[in-house]
């Protein structure tokens, strides 16, 4: 029997498109399946959001903000179960998927206080009347989320559009439908008008057929950067459409004259490895001096990262990294370390698929230093490279030669080297003597180069939920003193 997998104007109904199912890849069951929503349902998804969004646009803020804090403390409420899908569907820990949900709780007072920051209104006196700056919705957005926070992602973009005064058609991943159907339930125990968002489940079929659609007024999209070049490709020449794009990296992360060189392995391995390395933040390429004090830190992290600890997300006591995603983003990761070695990398820490049925993969590190020819891609997985360097500008350039920009790191005792750094380095996040990974939902959000398109998320995600109006008003009106030049009145 079909199960009603779809939100569409406020009911839910089956998908008329292909079966498609989620798999624990902890444990190799199947934990959902459904049909996707075709092209048929994604454009009723589209037009139950147009038909929406006049009533709930002209809704006051409050009354909008009152039906998302609801939503956060429903959150609250379902805490626990939320965490245990997110974890069955992911692989990731529940210690990790506890705190998905706690960051999905505070998005609703950061995104209320970022609304009225970032696009409050602002009132200035002028000779006879006041100028005014305030903020409008787009209209119907559709929202695009990624697999590796199934939750936490995708409402970084729907908590501020709704309170902006927008309507949503969302499309969650399609390796991560559970988490989708649980949030978008907790939205309609939470009084969520129909058709206010709507929730089409599906694969790349599912996602193309809302992308076209010639009535949604924006796309926000969080992804891989192939997809979102696809999209902005797409959307080329359509000036007016708003296209937030949070993509991918490669990020760098530099090390050099650290005196505690625990401390700076732990900045290292939470950067590289947490959620088994697949956060579009974690380093990617570390670059670690040469000599004997960079060798210090690099057999450290060697022996640290052997003894990381990969298990079931229920396992007690918990691990570090649970299963990535799926066995066959685990393969994936097995073949980039060999192609890495093919190359010409050094093995240092062998990452092992430990069973093609289940994502499980150790943490690995390659030595590519001298290396030519590595590919500029993000290897979405636990598998870091390292360079050694001899001085800080080489690092720096080196750090540098990506198409990327995403986020970007250095560890060093001496201010003045971060400062450098700083100056030099190229990415939307830079961070000293901190982790790479774990960035503030109370800051922006975003990458240069193929990580964005310059729309930073977090808490700038209010910059593209609304477009700035500005007006010149006056309650009369009265004939200026003298007229222009070739009036007569
Ligand atoms: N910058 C950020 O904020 C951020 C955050 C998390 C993840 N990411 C990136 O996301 C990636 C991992 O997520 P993913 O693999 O789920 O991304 P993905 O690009 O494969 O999928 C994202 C969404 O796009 C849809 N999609 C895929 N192809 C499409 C097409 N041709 N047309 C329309 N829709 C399409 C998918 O169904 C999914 O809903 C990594 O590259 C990671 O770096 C970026
Ligand atoms: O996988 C991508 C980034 C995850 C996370 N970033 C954020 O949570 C940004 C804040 C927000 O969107 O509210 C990280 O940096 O670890």
């Amino acid at each position: 029997m079909s199960s009603s997998v779809q939100f569409i104007d406020g009911s839910w109904a089956a998908g008329k498109g292909k079966l498609f199912k989620s798999i624990d890849p902890a444990r190799n069951e199947v934990v959902w399946s459904g049909e996707a929503a075709d092209e048929s349902q994604v454009d009723a998804a589209v037009m139950a959001a147009r038909k929406a969004f006049p009533e709930w646009s002209q809704r006051s803020f409050d009354e909008r903000l009152a039906i998302c804090k609801r939503f956060s403390e429903l959150l609250g409420e379902n805490k626990e179960a939320l965490a245990r899908t997110m974890a069955e569907e992911t692989g990731k820990p529940i210690w990790e998927t506890r705190t998905e949900v706690g960051a999905m709780i505070g998005k609703v007072a950061i995104s209320e206080k970022a609304y009225h920051e970032r696009t409050g209104t602002v009132e200035n006196d002028m000779p006879g009347a006041k100028a005014f700056i305030r903020h409008k919705p787009h209209g119907v957005v559709a929202v695009y989320g990624p697999y590796n926070f199934p939750g936490h992602l995708p409402n970084g973009h729907i908590v501020p559009a709704l309170i902006a005064g927008n309507t949503v058609v969302f499309k969650p991943s399609e390796l991560t439908p559970k988490v989708a159907e649980f949030s978008v339930k907790l939205w309609e125990k939470a009084g969520i008008p129909a058709g206010v968002l709507n929730l089409v489940q599906g694969e790349v079929e599912t996602g193309k057929a809302l992308s076209v659609h010639p009535q949604i007024d924006g796309l926000y999209f969080t992804g891989s950067s192939n997809t979102g070049h696809l999209l902005h490709k797409q959307f080329g020449g359509r000036p007016d459409k708003i296209l937030a794009l949070e993509m991918g990296g490669n990020n760098p992360l530099i090390v050099t004259n650290v005196s505690d060189v625990d401390a700076a392995v732990h900045n290292i391995v939470q950067s590289a490895y947490i959620t088994s390395g697949q956060r579009c933040t974690c380093a990617r390429r570390l670059f670690i001096e040469a000599g004997e004090k960079g060798q210090a830190v690099l057999d450290r992290l060697v022996e640290v990262t052997k003894n990381i600890v990969v298990d079931d997300y229920e396992a007690d006591p918990q691990p570090f990294m649970g299963a990535m995603i799926s066995a066959k983003a685990a393969a994936g990761m097995a073949d980039a370390q060999s192609e890495l070695l093919r190359l010409g990398g050094k093995s240092l820490v062998k990452l092992t698929h430990r069973d093609p049925q289940t994502g499980f993969v150790t943490p690995g590190i390659v030595d590519v230093t001298g290396v030519e020819n590595i590919p500029d891609e993000e290897y979405f997985g636990p598998l870091l490279k390292v360079y050694r360097f001899s001085s800080l500008d080489e690092a720096i350039k080196e750090a540098n030669n990506t198409r990327y920009g995403l986020s970007a790191g250095i560890l060093c005792d001496d201010e003045a080297t971060y400062r450098y750094f700083f100056k030099h380095i190229r990415a939307g996040i830079v961070n000293w003597n901190k982790p790479i990974t774990g960035a503030s939902s109370a800051a922006p959000f975003g990458g240069i180069g193929a990580s964005g398109n310059h729309r930073a998320s977090a808490y700038y995600a209010a910059d593209y939920c609304s477009y700035p109006v500005a007006s010149v008003e006056a309650s009369s009106m009265t004939m200026p003193e003298s007229l222009a030049p070739g009036l007569k009145f």
